[in-house]
This record gives structure tokens, sequence and C-alpha cells, in this order.
């Protein structure tokens, strides 16, 4: 999550400008991209096994979810999510386009599932969105048995 401080400049800031509708997601552009941040080279991943995942999550990520491979937003924001050293990152791309797997997969992959205790808070600005998140983050659930709490609050 963004240090509050952060300089916005210091962000890792990536904004893909595709006008693809939802279909596209299972239509990837192949081409294998790469980003530079700072001295970090990252490399768009084709596949999700191309992603330092565990074998629960991505067994969770095919068998569960049903997807076949990345989502352009995902191909490029994983690998710099996912890689150490851990960057705050700022990514826009359209509507459905798969952005929340991305921050719900980061979240996932970096929680400790034996370690009882909370480990990821994840803030959304709508109850709608909240929501949304929650669902994805049942995969959690599924593949962990870890547990995934919404609290909303507002009439
Ligand atoms: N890699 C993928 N392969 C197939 N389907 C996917 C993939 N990633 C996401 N989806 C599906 O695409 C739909 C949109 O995904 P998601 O909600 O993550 O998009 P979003 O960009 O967060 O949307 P919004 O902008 O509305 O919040 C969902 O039904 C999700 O299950």
């Amino acid at each position: 999550m963004a240090d509050q401080h952060a300089d916005v400049d210091q962000l890792a800031s990536l904004a893909l400008n595709d006008s693809c509708n939802v279909n596209d997601l299972n239509d990837p552009d192949d081409s294998i991209i790469q980003t530079v941040t700072g001295d970090t080279v990252y490399t768009s991943a084709v596949r999700f096994e191309d992603l330092d995942v565990s074998p629960e999550l991505l067994r969770g990520l095919y068998v569960e979810m049903r997807f076949e491979r990345p989502s352009k937003i995902q191909s490029q924001t994983l690998p710099m999510i996912l890689t150490p050293p851990y960057k705050s990152l700022v990514a826009q791309a359209r509507n459905g386009s798969g952005k929340t797997t991305c921050f719900v997969l980061g979240m996932l992959s970096r929680v400790d599932p034996k370690l009882g205790a909370p480990q990821a808070l994840c803030i959304c600005p709508t109850r709608e969105l909240a929501i949304q998140v929650v669902n994805y983050s049942c995969l959690g659930n599924r593949v962990y048995d870890m547990k995934v709490i919404c609290f909303s609050g507002g009439a």
C-alpha cells in the first residue's frame, strides 16, 4: 500500500490505453513487454505460470476462476506486484479489464495462510466495489481456507 507521504513520482505508474472490449480478456496481446522501474526490469507474463504464485493459487485461477491466461493489465502489472522489492503501483485500465484480480492476487500471494492473524486490508470507496473485491478474495477461502471478511458502513 502506498506510503501516505510517498512522492507520487516514486510510484511505479502504468496506464494502459487499450480500447478493446471485455471479450479481449480471452484474447490478450501475446507480445512480451518489458517495463523498467528504477533498476528493476519486469517482463510481462504470458501465462499465469510465469508469475511467482503458489501452486494453490495457480489451481484457483485455472480451476476455480476458470481463467485461461492473464488479461493485458494482469500480464503487465502482476510481475511488478509479485516481484520483490515490492513497490507501490498505480495502474489504469478500462472497466472489466481484470484489475480487481491484479490486487487481489497480490494480497493473496503475500499472506501466510498458516498465520492466524489479519494480514491484508483493502479499503474501497463504495460498498459495491467492496463486495466485488470480497467475491474475488474468496478464492483465498477456497484454496487456503483463510477468512475473508467485508465490513461496510452507511444505511
Ligand atoms: N484472466 C482472465 N481471464 C478470463 N476472465 C477474466 C480474467 N480476469 C478477469 N476476468 C473476468 O473478467 C471480468 C472483469 O474482471 P474484473 O472485475 O477483475 O475487472 P475490473 O477491471 O476490476 O472491473 P471494474 O473496472 O468494473 O472494477 C470478471 O468477470 C472476471 O472474472
